[in-house]
């Protein structure tokens, strides 16, 4: 039997330096996999796509594996969607959503299951900028995380430093009207605080915002939350952590294939945890178009 090609593509920024650390401890128990495999670090953002798009187009590797957070998994994506390479994954960043929807947990146990793993076609979403695979939006959550991004304080401080943002964000940001398209049918939303969409369920960490939200579904999510004051804003948020603030008579959800998102003034976007270089979002379910390994049941 032939044995497979693994990449390990390791983003040493990744959770503050978390994923150099755990690479030290991982790269150790690789033998155990009884695979050829080979590692790669980033050098700078967007190098994953590019090691990635290479894997693909040179046939170098059978899987390439994501040692890091969400932003290094969207990255390696660019690459891997719509071809026959499956996605591992050895979650190190900071908020992991996407490890947490697949069942996949920290540590050495991370790569125990890798070597018992079974593949599965999961949805990606197709943008104006590539690929997604868990959730993107616009709104009062973009401009909290545009905020953090650029700020080399609150990017220190870790979670405290979103907190931060989000008071700050609380202090100066206005709701205003967004139009959406879902599979043609209009939707106008006056006083949207935020527009979330995607194929999981949790961001930022653990935040269910879209509860019901599956990855072989062949379908989107969206959640948009709409006509609240900010005391009310205030006292639904929480409620996010559990996916309780579905339900809410200003919380409206919908399901398609393919959604627009229009702000009547621009507002940012983002996507998989990442702030992305446009303003409106364009986005179509592409089913079936990633492989992953993910734990077996
Ligand atoms: N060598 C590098 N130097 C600086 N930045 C890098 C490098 N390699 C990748 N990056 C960038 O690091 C950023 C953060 O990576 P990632 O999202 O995986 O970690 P995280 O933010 O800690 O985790 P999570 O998204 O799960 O919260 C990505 O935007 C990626 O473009």
């Amino acid at each position: 039997m032939v044995m497979e090609r693994w990449l390990f593509v390791v983003n040493p920024v990744a959770g503050k330096g978390k994923a150099a650390r755990r690479w030290n401890r991982y790269y150790r128990h690789l033998a155990t996999l009884g695979k050829h495999w080979d590692v790669y670090h980033t050098k700078s953002p967007g190098d994953a796509t590019w090691i990635a798009k290479k894997t693909v187009e040179d046939r170098a590797a059978d899987v390439v594996v994501a040692v890091g957070g969400d932003g290094t998994i969207h990255e390696v994506i660019q690459g891997l969607a719509g071809s026959s390479i499956a996605l591992g994954i050895l979650p190190a960043g900071t908020g992991n959503d996407l490890a947490r929807y697949f069942g996949i947990k920290k540590g050495l146990r991370a790569i125990r299951q890798l070597q018992g793993a079974i593949k599965r076609q999961v949805d990606l979403v197709q943008t104006q900028n590539g690929v997604f695979i868990n959730i993107a939006g616009t709104g009062f959550d973009a401009w909290v995380a545009r905020h953090v991004n650029n700020s080399v304080w609150l990017k220190r401080w870790g979670p405290f430093g979103y907190v931060v943002g989000v008071a700050i964000q609380l202090l100066f940001f206005r709701p205003q009207r967004v139009d959406i398209e879902v599979d043609g049918a209009l939707y106008t939303y006056r006083s949207a605080w935020l527009v979330a969409l995607g194929n999981g369920s949790t961001y930022a960490g653990g935040m269910r915002i879209l509860p019901h939200a599956t990855m072989e579904d062949g379908e989107l999510d969206l959640c948009v939350v709409d006509g609240l004051s900010k005391p009310e804003f205030c006292l639904i948020f929480p409620k996010v952590f559990t996916g309780k603030h579905v339900g809410h008579p200003s919380v409206h959800l919908h399901r398609g294939k393919r959604i627009c998102i229009h702000p009547a003034t621009p507002w940012p976007v983002h996507a998989d945890g990442e702030v992305l270089p446009q303003e409106t979002m364009e986005a179509m379910v592409w089913p079936g178009s990633l492989t992953v390994l993910c734990p077996a049941p």
